[in-house]
């Protein structure tokens, strides 16, 4: 069963078209990483799949409510604990999963622990736990494994693979290995948008509202 579907899509940051015509279905439990070299529109193109920007061109579809997108930033509640952090998401999503999360992304001990006083690979770990608690099937990861150690990254790797055998989808920019042999890959490369000067797209508009965490 296809959960994401997405066809011909144009994306663009700061008025200009970074990817066309990218095309590609994630089924139920699979993951897929998209590769290409910096600045290539990995981010630009997650961020317009959680819909915080519009597309120039083409089409994304999945069910209502389906994706969780984690950003860049870890979007922490600075001075709600670790367990509070993940009561909130739970309330929001309706899901009752925390002490699961705590569990998976190994939070055990720093649950009364402000977000605030966690090293940069905790606040990760705990930005991971909250797609866990969201319950939706879709993941849109940008860098998940930024600032973690290699013990974490395979945590997290876990918590993927778990995540696909229950039905659900993964879709990561990463740089690194995850060690998920059975990851796809879609190479970015030959989406590269044409400058408007050899005919390519100029879009415009271009919102950059940076939702950490949908
Ligand atoms: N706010 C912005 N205004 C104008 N251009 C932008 C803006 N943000 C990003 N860009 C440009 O858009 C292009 C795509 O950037 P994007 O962040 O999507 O790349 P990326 O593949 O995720 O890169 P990285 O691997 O470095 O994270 C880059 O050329 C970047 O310089």
């Amino acid at each position: 069963m296809s959960l994401l579907s997405v066809e011909n899509l144009t994306v663009s940051r700061g008025g200009l078209a970074v990817l066309e015509g990218v095309t590609f279905s994630l089924q139920a439990g699979r993951a897929l990483v998209l590769r290409g070299p910096n600045g290539i529109g990995k981010t630009t193109l997650l961020r317009t799949l959680a819909g915080l920007q519009p597309p120039l061109a083409g089409s994304v579809s999945m069910p209502g409510e389906a994706m969780a997108y984690a950003a860049h930033a870890d979007g922490l509640k600075a001075t709600l604990s670790v367990r509070e952090n993940l009561a909130f998401w739970a309330a929001i999503y309706e899901t009752q999963t925390v002490e699961q999360a705590l569990d998976q992304m190994n939070l055990r001990g720093l649950e009364g622990r402000a977000a605030h006083s966690l090293s940069a690979g905790q606040k990760r770990r705990l930005g991971l736990a909250r797609l866990l608690v969201t319950g939706r099937p879709i993941w849109v990861l940008d860098e998940p494994t930024v600032s973690l150690d290699a013990a974490s990254v395979a945590l997290f790797a876990s918590a993927v693979r778990a995540h696909l055998d229950t039905g659900g989808a993964a879709l990561m920019a990463t740089h690194i290995d995850l060690g998920l042999e059975e990851a796809e890959v879609l190479d970015l490369a030959p989406f590269k948008a044409r400058p408007p000067e050899e005919g390519g797209h100029k879009g415009a508009f271009d919102h950059d509202f940076d939702g950490a965490f949908l």
